[in-house]
């Protein structure tokens, strides 16, 4: 399995935020895309999760350009960016099980709240998301992941932001499972966290690019 970048370029208005990427990740690879606030993290894992088209260069999964491929693309990722998609009016465990429609797997609530307990939020569980903190929301957000280990890969964008000490020990726990089990991992934070994984690659965006009229 994969996934493979070629000469990306990505241009918003007349800033080239960057060019020429090239990045291989494969089965039990993690991938850290590093740079400053405003560098083109975030945009360079929507490119790679098929969300917003490059301005240059393609994806390729199993060798065949996402773009070709979206649906098998879509059934083998999970994206999980700075929306996390967790709906206020609904309750923590709804949410979870919203979540898990949208990617296409059943969920009934018995299962929706063992989940929630296993990632140690079983108490927020019946609580609307409007009522749930920062770090909950995320909790809740993430909870899915473990349910998601057949999808072989996972981009994740700032996992770890908002998350308290333990919940972070627990998170990377689920992605070394993962990625020893041959999971894939696309990620971006400002922390630094150690993962297990036996190949992490470092791509780095560097400071946020001037705008060329900037003085
Ligand atoms: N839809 C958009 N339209 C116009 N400009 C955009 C759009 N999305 C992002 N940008 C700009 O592109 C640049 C890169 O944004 P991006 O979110 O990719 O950065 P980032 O490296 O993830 O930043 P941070 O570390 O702050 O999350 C920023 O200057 C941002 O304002």
């Amino acid at each position: 399995m994969t996934l493979e970048a070629s000469k990306l370029t990505c241009r918003r208005g007349d800033l080239e935020l960057f060019a020429g990427i090239d990045a291989v990740v494969a089965a039990g690879d993690a991938l850290r895309v590093a740079g400053g606030n405003g560098s083109g993290k975030t945009s360079l894992l929507r490119i790679l999760a098929g969300l917003s088209p490059p301005e240059a260069g393609e994806v390729a999964w199993q060798g065949r350009n996402i773009r070709r491929i979206r649906d098998q693309f879509n059934s083998q990722l999970v994206f999980l960016g700075h929306a996390l998609g967790v709906k206020d009016e609904l309750l923590a465990w709804e949410n979870l099980v919203m979540a898990m429609t949208l990617a296409g797997r059943r969920l009934g609530p018995d299962e929706a709240i063992d989940a929630l307990e296993a990632a140690g939020i079983g108490h927020i569980a019946d609580l609307p998301g409007r009522a749930l903190s920062e770090g909950q929301r995320k909790r809740v957000a993430l909870a899915r992941l473990p349910l998601l280990f057949d999808r072989p890969l996972w981009i994740l964008d700032e996992p770890f932001a908002a998350l308290d000490v333990a919940a972070i020990k627990d998170l990377i726990a689920v992605i070394d499972r993962h990625l020893a089990g041959g999971g894939m991992l696309v990620y971006t934070t400002h922390q630094d966290v150690f993962l297990q994984a036996a190949r992490q690659g470092l791509l780095d965006l560097g400071k946020t690019p001037e705008r060329p009229d900037a003085c």
